[in-house]
Formats: structure tokens, C-alpha cells, sequence
């Protein structure tokens, strides 16, 4: 957690992992974070942490070993050549941005740029993170383990070769927490018109959902046993799975179109 860090963007996903470093030790003054003026002025009253509106108020003495850019896609563009400057063999570019690809920033920042592109999501904050990276090949074995170290810290870190795999993961890893989220909210609903009251019906959901999560994270039986620990031949979890696992309306399918779609919409950011 010693590592200089220029971090770009702390909006949602970088100030997920931003709380998951300080939970574990970051030092603040390794770090600088750009940030529009009041977050930046907030985080420095917070943590100590340097908060800068632009790259231009870095202190010039200060050499990062990692930027990270945790920005929109959308606005990457219109600030990435700006970095340029920093381009050196000890600093290492590590993107979270949906959709942007290695060939964008080699081609704004040059070849001789290392680059990181990376997928993580938002239980980072609560270090029960999910990180998918892909290096440039002139990116150090010192770097990727610093790159990994940092991840790391907020959950669980796997590397891909292929970066055109990288849809695939956005539409899995990346958006997934939503997916379950937006299951809290249907199993809520379904309780609701099941009979049970609003309030009652969302806690029920939720603390399912949660405890069916620790379960996972606890035991070593894959998901396919835990489900069949639930299900008594001819019982109520049967009925309702019957409904889920329907080939041709169940929940695999709808799953299938909901990550396609986040996979497709990734490459589409990808412009
Ligand atoms: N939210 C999520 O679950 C995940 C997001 N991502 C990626 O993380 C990136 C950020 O997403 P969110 O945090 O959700 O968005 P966000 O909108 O919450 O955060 C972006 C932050 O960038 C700041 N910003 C805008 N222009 C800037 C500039 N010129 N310089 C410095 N900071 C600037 C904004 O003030 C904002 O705080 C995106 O590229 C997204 O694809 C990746 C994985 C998961
Ligand atoms: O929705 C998005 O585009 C970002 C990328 C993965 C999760 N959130």
C-alpha cells in the first residue's frame, strides 16, 4: 500500500476503491487524486489526501507508479492526451474505464506507454471486489504485481491475455452487482404480491440475498449443491424452480440476453 498513485476520477467506482485501500493501510500522502474542485477539497479535509482539479496542480516532484483512470469512457477522450507527460518506464496506466481499449491509450499516450486495462466493480468497497485485468506485454512482472497488490486489497484479482475477452468480463464481473441488486428488488416485489407486506417483503429479500451470499462465500459446495441443499423432491423450492430454470423462459436465458447485451454495449463503447 506504498504505491504512488495518481488516481483519476473518484466518483462510484473510484471511491469504492479508494475506502477499500483505507481500510487497509493506503498512505495518504502517496497519493494524489484529480478530482472536480469540491471533491477534491473534500477529500483532502477527509483523508489528507491530495485532492487536485487537474493534472496541471501535481506537485512536480510527485512521479506515480500508477494512474489510475476511474473517469467515464465518455470523457476519457477529451483528457487522456494530457497525461502523455507522464509517460516513463516507472509509471504504469491502469484503466477501469468500460469499453476503452489498450490500442486507445497506446494511441493517444504512445507505444511506449504500460498499459493495464482493468474491470473491476463496486464491492471493491467493502474489499469484496471482482478485478479482470490485461497488460501491454512492456508492462514489468515488478508492475503487474503492483497492479495486482493494488486490486488485490479490494477483492479477488484474475489476469486475461486476450483483451477482447474483456466484454465478456464487463458484461459478467463488471455490471454483475447490479444484476443481484436488481434481484433483491424483484424477489421484493414477488414477496409483495405474494401477500406480505412492502417493508417486510424488502428485508425478507434482502437479508436472503445477503445470507445466500455468505453461504456461497463460506462453503466450499459449488452453487449447484447449496441450491440442491434448499430443494426437497417435490417441495416448495421445486415448484419454484421449475419456473427459474425453464429452458425456454427460465432464468439462464434471461441471463444470457442481460450479459450479451452489457457485452455488446462495452464493445460499442469502445467506439
Ligand atoms: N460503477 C461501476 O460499477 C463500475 C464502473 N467502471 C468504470 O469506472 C469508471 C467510472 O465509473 P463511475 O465511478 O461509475 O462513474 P462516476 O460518474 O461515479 O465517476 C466518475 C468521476 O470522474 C470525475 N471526472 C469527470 N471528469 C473528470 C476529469 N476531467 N478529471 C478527473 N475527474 C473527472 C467525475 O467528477 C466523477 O466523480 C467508468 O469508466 C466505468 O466504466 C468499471 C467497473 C464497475
Ligand atoms: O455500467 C457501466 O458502464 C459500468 C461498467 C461496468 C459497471 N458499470
Amino acid at each position: 500500500m506504498n504505491t504512488r498513485l495518481l488516481l483519476v476520477g473518484c466518483g462510484k467506482m473510484g471511491s469504492a476503491m479508494l475506502e477499500g485501500w483505507l481500510a487497509r493501510g493506503l498512505q495518504a500522502s502517496n497519493v494524489f487524486i484529480v478530482e472536480q474542485t469540491e471533491t477534491a477539497e473534500k477529500l483532502e479535509a477527509q483523508y489528507g489526501i491530495n485532492g487536485v482539479p487537474d493534472i496541471d496542480h501535481i506537485r512536480e516532484d510527485f512521479i506515480p507508479q500508477v494512474v489510475l483512470f476511474a473517469v467515464k469512457p465518455q470523457v476519457l477522450p477529451d483528457l487522456i492526451d494530457s497525461y502523455k507527460p507522464l509517460v516513463r518506464a516507472e509509471t504504469v496506466f491502469l484503466s477501469v474505464a468500460a469499453g476503452k481499449t489498450i490500442d486507445f491509450f497506446t494511441s493517444h499516450l504512445g507505444e511506449h506507454a504500460r498499459i493495464v486495462r482493468a474491470m473491476p466493480n463496486t464491492p471493491a468497497a467493502v474489499s469484496r471486489g471482482m478485478t479482470v485485468m490485461c497488460p501491454t506485454e512492456n508492462v514489468s512482472i515488478a508492475q503487474r504485481d503492483m497492479c495486482q497488490t493494488l486490486l488485490e486489497a479490494v477483492g479477488m484479482v484474475s489476469w486475461i491475455e486476450d483483451e477482447s475477452l474483456m466484454d465478456a468480463v464487463t458484461g459478467l464481473s463488471g455490471s454483475g452487482p447490479a444484476y443481484i441488486f436488481h434481484l433483491v428488488e424483484a424477489m421484493a416485489q414477488a414477496g409483495e404480491a405474494a401477500g406480505l407486506p412492502a417493508d417486510q417483503a424488502m428485508t425478507l429479500a434482502r437479508q436472503t440475498v445477503v445470507g445466500a451470499g455468505f453461504l456461497l462465500d463460506a462453503s466450499e459446495e459449488s452453487a449447484a449443491t447449496l441450491r440442491e441443499n434448499v430443494t426437497s423432491p417435490g417441495g416448495t423450492t421445486a415448484a419454484a424452480l421449475n419456473v427459474l430454470m425453464d429452458p425456454k423462459t427460465g432464468l439462464p436465458e434471461l441471463m444470457t440476453r442481460a450479459v450479451a447485451a452489457a457485452r455488446d454495449r462495452s464493445k460499442e463503447l469502445a467506439g
